[in-house]
């Protein structure tokens, strides 16, 4: 009998229906880690099938959940995050949330893999985007600092887990005082560091969210991350 040949490349999956799903694949190409990474932009439940992980990227949440629904995809993704780990920016972190306010009116879509309320466009308008240096726990060289760009970006509201879950684990807060004048302080003495929304990335389980734009960034210290710290765990365990 052959030895049983050990896999070399790992297969992450970008959802490429609408958004910013092509600046994920460039920075992926520049990810080095111990094994290969084969992107496969996904458009139906056969090209999921083919993945190990997913990103699901920023762009406009209600679209990407109407056009995933349109592509039967969104119940393979509900059961994809099951098992496997995903990574949502902005937009993509909104439809991995478990719950979201200000939704548009009839309702919004979310596959509810991260146990925490998300407000869409929480920060304000287009106009109120803004970018600020973020401090990440477990990025590689995390004493250098990774740029943050939030375009319409959701707020974390409230964390939602229960004892069953796996844990959440924070790994980069806003400081508020680095909020834009339009935006901050968070409230009247700016002073609880534990405020829900001022929670950018966090992790649970498998699963990284994040509520700004790595991929618009020359870094791709968030990609390796999540090869690294998510993806290859899953596959080994
Ligand atoms: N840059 C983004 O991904 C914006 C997200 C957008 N506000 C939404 O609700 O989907």
């Amino acid at each position: 009998m052959q030895p049983a040949c050990p896999r070399q490349d790992v297969t992450v999956g970008i959802l490429a229906l609408q958004g910013a799903f092509a600046e994920h694949q460039v920075m992926f190409q520049k990810v080095s880690a111990k094994r290969k990474v084969v992107i496969v932009l996904v458009r139906t439940p056969e090209d999921l099938d083919k993945c190990d992980a997913l990103v699901i990227p920023g762009g406009e949440s209600t679209t990407i959940a109407l056009l995933a629904r349109l592509a039967g995809l969104l119940e393979p993704l509900a059961q994809f995050l099951k098992t496997k780990p995903v990574w949502g920016t902005c937009a993509g972190a909104i439809l991995l949330s478990s719950a979201v306010e200000n939704a548009k009116k009839g309702g919004q879509e979310v596959l509810g893999g991260v146990s925490v309320k998300i407000a869409r466009n929480g920060w304000g308008s287009q106009v109120e985007s803004f970018e600020v240096p973020l401090e990440v726990e477990g990025l590689r060289e995390s004493n250098r600092a990774f740029h943050g760009i939030f375009i319409r970006a959701p707020v974390v509201m409230d964390l939602t887990q229960s004892l069953t879950e796996p844990p959440i684990q924070v790994i980069s807060r806003i400081s508020s005082s680095l909020l834009p004048a339009s935006i901050g302080p968070l409230d009247e003495d700016d002073t609880d560091p534990r405020d829900p929304r001022t929670i950018v990335a966090l992790r649970q389980g498998k699963h990284l969210l994040t509520t700004f734009h790595p991929e618009l960034t020359k870094d791709n210290r968030f990609h390796e991350y999540f090869i690294v710290e998510c993806v290859l765990p899953t596959l080994l365990s």
